[in-house]
């Protein structure tokens, strides 16, 4: 979530138009032509961190520190953090180790392998920003494990509802475990990090007024999420020619970030204004920044502000992010899943065919510090005969999602995926005959548009007809964009098509999009469900399965949200789900998902190959 958007009308001179993925959708923002100047201390101030094992005024101190820079730009610098040099340089050296070695070997722990994007990610495999360049970086990335966990986890006694949200995998290691002391400085200075960053949180909490052990309970089992990021040198002529952005435009989107950074410098900050500033490294000091979740849980009075990684250096780079703690993570992940299902193919730890289950309605519980929420629903007793039937808190406040009001969130407390599809059906009863709306949009200037409610079946054919034209022109917006991309691979609709002023996605014959995908093969598949009152369910289409795993359709396909599932792992070059198919004639059956970056819709689609009755016969 940016912390300022501007509506998406014409910049004023001097500043161009930055588009932001968030969980809102794509929003705009203006950003001066200026270069890039230094941070003022005002702007991203060094605090000494020494105070958070101090006395309790020490540490009252330290939260007021805290508060004002999370309130400024949601920056700052850690002094005195207390983490050893040792346990940096060990992990620092781990990252150049693992980094040196060949792309082959790399690839053996490939995030390809993984359900849930941890391992390698190869150089240019991810586009933070639409509008900026490849992300020309490298990184690793582990998730957390209670089996490393700093506070002894009992293995034996993890709750039920937070089993399935863990999301540590072994296969990184394994095949990391010929990289001198890999493992070791990892997860030591990942450890590090987790303690210091239970410790801020107390500090957040102090800040916020509420007792000190407020969040305590709930960073038991939190995400927690490791990065080796690996910004490799440019000659002077590649970083003269260079379109590529070290980490495109991006918030992240836990309570916090803590951030080692080498003394290369790259890490640049976005003003209110629209200037990007330079957040320099400063020698045995932390970058940490405030995310999205936190800036959430405050009513935006706390900042995640956009940040980027501009390297043209003709040196290495090297940073090592912990991005966290989210809370318990049967809370907190669902927020997270429900906002990086946006960022699409940034590199923030979800593969989104796990969230295209596991996110759709984007459900979290808002702590009670939410104070500023100025109208609550009040729930019938039905609904909350509903609520304690699936395990619930009976007596707690509850926002809905509303269609103009700029908060995304609603709250419910997910009850795992068992009963996804009761949550789903309890939201979409409700949501029409409360209407629930929330005024709730201190600290935030309007969006662009109001956000779409996801898989909402209109009502009336008012209701509906206003979803068409929204589709279409939704659908218009992201044949622009896939046409700016790579015009070769839009094979369908065409241009003309779509600039036809009665263009109506509904009534194209074929509702998709086709990529020409690798030569001959095209992967045909629509961005919407087309309304239908009162028909809920979404619709199915087939397609061939794309057969290659070249690297262009990759970037094409993971920057739009694309991601394929085949049935039959065995053909599948990846064995994931997020796989692509290896060209095989025997890769019959696929499923693809398929999130646009724009809106708030998700689908599923089938796409298969070679079997009659196709529709891409059709086509
Ligand atoms: O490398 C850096 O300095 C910043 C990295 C970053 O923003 C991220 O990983 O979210
Ligand atoms: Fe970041």
């Amino acid at each position: 979530m940016a912390e300022s958007m501007s509506v998406n009308g014409p910049s004023k001179a001097g500043f161009v138009k930055l588009q932001l993925r968030t969980a809102y959708g794509i929003v705009y923002r203006d950003v001066s032509m200026n270069p890039p100047r230094e941070a003022q201390p005002a702007e991203i101030p060094l605090i000494d961190f020494s105070k958070i094992n101090g006395n309790l005024e020490q540490r009252q101190e330290l939260a007021l520190q805290i508060k004002q820079a999370a309130e400024t730009l949601g920056f700052f610098y850690a002094a005195n953090h207390g983490i050893s040099e040792q346990v940096i340089q060990a992990a620092r050296q781990a990252a150049q180790s693992f980094f040196e070695q060949s792309g082959e070997n790399k690839m053996k722990v490939s995030k390809l392998k993984s359900d849930f994007f941890n391992g390698y990610h190869s150089k240019g495999t991810s586009k933070a920003s639409p509008n900026e360049g490849i992300d020309y970086r490298e990184a690793f990335m582990w998730q957390y494990d209670p089996v490393y966990d700093p506070d002894e986890k009992d293995l034996n006694a993890i709750p039920a509802d937070v089993k399935p949200w863990l999301r540590g995998e072994d296969f990184y290691w394994h095949g990391t475990r010929h990289v001198p002391n890999f493992k070791n400085a990892c997860i030591k200075y990942w450890q590090e990090c987790l303690k210091l960053c239970r410790k801020l949180v107390r500090i957040f909490a102090l800040a916020l007024d509420l007792p000190e052990d407020y969040f305590d309970p709930l960073t038991t089992f939190p995400g927690a999420d490791g990065v080796l990021n690996y910004y490799p040198a440019m000659t002077p002529e590649q970083a003269a020619a260079s379109d590529d952005i070290g980490i495109g435009s991006h918030t992240d989107l836990q309570i916090c970030t803590l951030l080692w950074q080498d003394m290369i410098g790259g890490l640049q900050v976005l003003t209110p204004e629209g200037q990007w500033i330079k957040a320099s490294p400063i020698e045995g000091t932390f970058v940490v920044n405030i995310g999205d979740y936190l800036m959430r849980l405050t009513n935006d009075g706390w900042k995640s502000t956009v940040h980027r990684v501009f390297n043209r250096s003709t040196v290495d780079r090297y940073s090592m992010p912990l991005s966290a703690p989210s809370l318990t993570s049967n809370y907190h992940i669902r927020y997270h899943e429900a906002s990086i299902m946006f960022l699409s193919s940034y590199t923030c730890g979800f593969d989104s065919s796990t969230l295209a289950t596991s996110a759709e309605n984007k459900l979290v519980k808002t702590p009670h510090i939410d104070t500023n929420v100025v109208s609550t629903l009040q729930l019938t007793d039905a609904d909350l005969d509903f609520l304690e039937s699936c395990g619930k808190e009976k007596h707690s406040t509850y926002e809905l999602p509303s269609s103009n009001s700029s908060k995304l969130v609603s709250v419910f407390p997910p009850n795992g995926q068992k009963s996804l599809k009761k949550q789903k059906t309890f939201f979409r009863n409700a949501q029409p005959e409360r209407g629930a709306i929330y005024e709730n949009t201190r600290g935030r200037l309007p969006l662009q548009k109001p956000p779409r409610q996801p898989n909402q079946s209109p009502r009336t054919a008012e209701e509906l007809e206003e979803q068409l034209k929204q589709i279409n022109l939704e659908t218009k917006q992201f044949w622009d964009r896939l046409m700016d991309s790579n015009p070769a691979k839009v094979l369908s609709p065409t241009r003309e098509e779509v600039e036809r002023p009665d263009y109506d996605a509904s009534r194209m014959a074929w509702n998709g999009f086709a990529l020409q995908n690798g030569g001959k093969e095209a992967l045909c598949a629509k961005p919407y469900t087309y309304p239908q009152p009162s028909k809920e369910k979404e619709t199915l289409f087939t397609a061939p399965a794309p057969t290659t795993n070249k690297r262009p359709d990759h970037r094409l396909l993971g920057e739009y949200g694309w991601t394929l599932e085949t049935t039959n792992n065995n053909h599948c070059t990846t064995g994931s789900k997020r796989g692509y198919t290896n060209g095989s004639n025997q890769a019959r059956h696929a499923k693809a998902s398929f999130m646009p970056p724009s809106n708030l819709s998700r689908m599923h689609y089938e796409v298969e190959r070679n079997k009659e009755g196709s529709r891409f016969d059709e086509w």
